[in-house]
């Protein structure tokens, strides 16, 4: 199954994570820990302090205003012009500061998400990489674009996890700066409830408190189903982008079948999913907005209706009430914050949704019954009882056992379907499904499939994957172009291009063989890796791989009789799915062993 389509959309968005709070949280705390505990540790939290400690000081900045506001008024009030140009330059020094540590809080706190964002895709691009764990995904893992999971995903974790929980803990600041001022200002409330006289201390602190509360709890009762509707979105946006992705990849085959309508179709279908997600997205988002609003504009005005008896009792001056008025609202601000971030810990909780469904899969083993041990007799691979199947189950093949000794030539032939690829998957270690045991001997194996990957980059890149082209010398390199017929490619040796793209299916075959010649591995699995060649090039490069690799093993399959000649033992897979082991086929005599 192709990697986008590994869990095709539903038009309902999934539900993510079905886990309890408890080990869903501690699910996420095993995602983000690692870095603070890693080798760039003492620079992340070095970095940290730094942002923390720049914040610490954006907050006295902000409270040294605060007060400088109420003797402003106070100045204005009293007619004082000697006070006024006083505060103005006190002013001036204010903001020189806070743009300083404006500046520098920015920039450390870039430095760190690039940091974190840097070391979580290294590792896990290593996990995803390592172990095949990308060939598990992109053949049916159960996750969808593990692409935009790297991408993407791991740079909004790193970014706004620290966003976040920074903004919090900034918030945490400023409720306790500014409810020492509310306190201090608000004075008390006093009255009578069924005959008892009531005090409440620092009432306007109080309000605060439970405004805010009763705003948070009302807004996650509003806005929790964004969680999951923002998931799906990302979903839906992931998959637009990989269809897309694949009308590049495969633009010439489109073209030919004049695909372009179908394409277009299918596009426009992927991104209704997209657009209709998006409504959902708008109804949460109106929801949310027209309470954030209220909340705001009530929350704004407030403060101005609880603070008019005092001031009109003569209990506190104008330029007080500027600075508790502004300072109950800092208070708001600082406990809403869960409100304030909603949506964005909408997105967060989403996105490590998706990375811990992605690290699952990483981590997930195939089942499966096919043994792979490490072969006891030197050279020799030995295939015990080995029964194929389908990752369903159902039977495929029933190889039974067979040995390859050092230097033999094998052709496996069989019935389109018959399970000759998957019969290499399994001896490359790529097919678990089964049942029997697979004895590698120690040596180096090179797989060929019918079209070889060519990775982007240069000639000389394509021809040394999958090793770095620095292991190889130049002229190596010519050498093994022109043993595999590719000569005329000399001059382009270094040129970079989508040779993919350019090289015809039959060139890319001999750029393959020409791989061999320059990694001569010990084992050489052929699968169809001639179908593209005409029968005397598919001959010259049969010749030319057992002339210069005689001690190599080598397993073909393939359905040209033009092959058996290079071959001296065939396994043939039965219309029942049983294979048995064939003389040594016509025409063989001086070519093999
Ligand atoms: N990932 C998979 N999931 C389910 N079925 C699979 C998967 N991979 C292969 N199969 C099925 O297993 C069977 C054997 O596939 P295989 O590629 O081994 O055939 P083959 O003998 O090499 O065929 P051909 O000669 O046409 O290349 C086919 O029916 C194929 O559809």
């Amino acid at each position: 199954m192709l990697p986008g389509e590994a869990s095709p959309l539903a038009r309902q968005p999934a539900r993510p994570g079905g886990l309890p709070l408890r080990q869903r949280a501690a699910a996420v705390w095993r995602l983000l820990r690692p870095y603070w505990v890693s080798e760039d540790r003492w620079r992340a939290r070095a970095l940290l302090a730094l942002v923390i400690g720049t914040d610490l000081l954006r907050t006295y900045v902000a409270v040294r205003v605060n007060y400088w506001q109420r003797d402003y008024w106070d100045a204005l009030a009293a007619h004082d012009v000697n006070a006024f140009w006083q505060l103005m330059w006190v002013f001036l020094v204010i903001i020189c500061f806070s743009s300083v540590f404006d500046t520098a809080r920015i920039w450390f706190f870039q430095a760190l998400e690039m940091r974190w964002r840097a070391w979580l895709t290294e590792v896990f691009v290593g996990r995803w990489l390592d172990g095949e764990a990308y060939y598990r995904i992109a053949r049916g893992g159960g996750v969808d674009n593990p692409d935009q999971r790297i991408g993407e995903d791991l740079q909004i974790m790193a970014s706004d996890s620290l966003r976040l929980s920074l903004g919090m803990l900034d918030s945490l600041v400023k409720l306790f700066s500014y409810s020492v001022i509310v306190w201090s200002l608000s004075g008390s409330l006093s009255f009578a409830l069924g005959g008892v006289g009531i005090e409440i201390p620092g009432y306007m602190l109080w309000v605060a408190v439970l405004y805010a509360l009763s705003g948070s709890l009302l807004l996650e009762r509003i806005g929790h189903p964004l969680v999951r509707v923002d998931y799906h979105q990302q979903r839906c946006e992931a998959h637009f982008r990989y269809l897309m992705m694949r009308v590049r990849e495969n633009a010439e085959q489109i073209a030919f079948y004049s695909g372009g309508r179908a394409e277009s179709v299918r596009l426009r279908a992927a991104f209704l999913a997209v657009r209709e997600n998006w409504r959902r997205i708008m109804d949460y988002t109106k929801r949310i907005t027209l309470f954030h609003e209220s909340y705001i504009e009530i929350g704004a005005f407030l403060p101005l209706l609880i603070i008019g008896p005092r001031y009109f009792a003569g209990e506190i001056t104008l330029g007080a009430v500027q600075q508790l008025t502004l300072s109950f609202s800092r208070v708001r601000g600082a406990l809403s914050w869960f409100i304030f971030a909603y949506k964005d810990l909408a997105l967060l909780r989403s996105v490590f949704q998706r990375l811990l469904e992605f690290e699952a899969a990483m981590a997930r083993r195939e089942e499966g019954g096919i043994a792979r041990v490490r072969g006891m007799r030197p050279g020799v691979l030995r295939v015990s009882a080995l029964t194929l199947q389908r990752p369903d189950g159902t039977p495929l093949a029933c190889i039974g056992d067979l040995e390859l000794r050092p230097g033999e030539r094998w052709l496996v032939r069989g019935h389109s379907g018959a399970g000759k690829s998957t019969l290499l998957r399994a001896l490359a270690g790529l097919w678990p499904h089964g049942s029997g045991e697979i004895a590698m001997p120690p040596g180096r194996a090179m797989f060929l499939p019918q079209r070889s990957y060519l990775p982007v980059g240069s000639l000389r890149a394509c021809l040394c994957y999958p090793s770095d082209e620095q292991w190889f010398g130049v002229g190596e390199c010519l050498e093994v172009l022109d043993a595999a017929g590719l000569g005329g490619l000399a001059a382009e040796l270094e040129v970079c291009d989508d040779w993919a793209g350019r090289l015809s299916p039959g060139e890319q075959q001999r750029l393959a063989f020409a791989r061999l010649f320059l990694h001569k591995p010990d084992w050489v699995f052929l699968d169809e890796s001639t179908a593209s060649l005409d029968a005397r090039n598919e001959s010259r490069l049969y010749e030319a791989l057992i002339r210069r690799l005689p001690g190599a093993s080598v397993v073909s399959v393939g359905h040209r009789a033009g092959l058996e000649r290079f071959h001296a033992h065939a396994l043939e897979i039965g219309a029942d799915g049983a294979a048995c082991i064939r003389p040594r086929p016509e025409g063989a005599q001086g070519m093999n062993t």
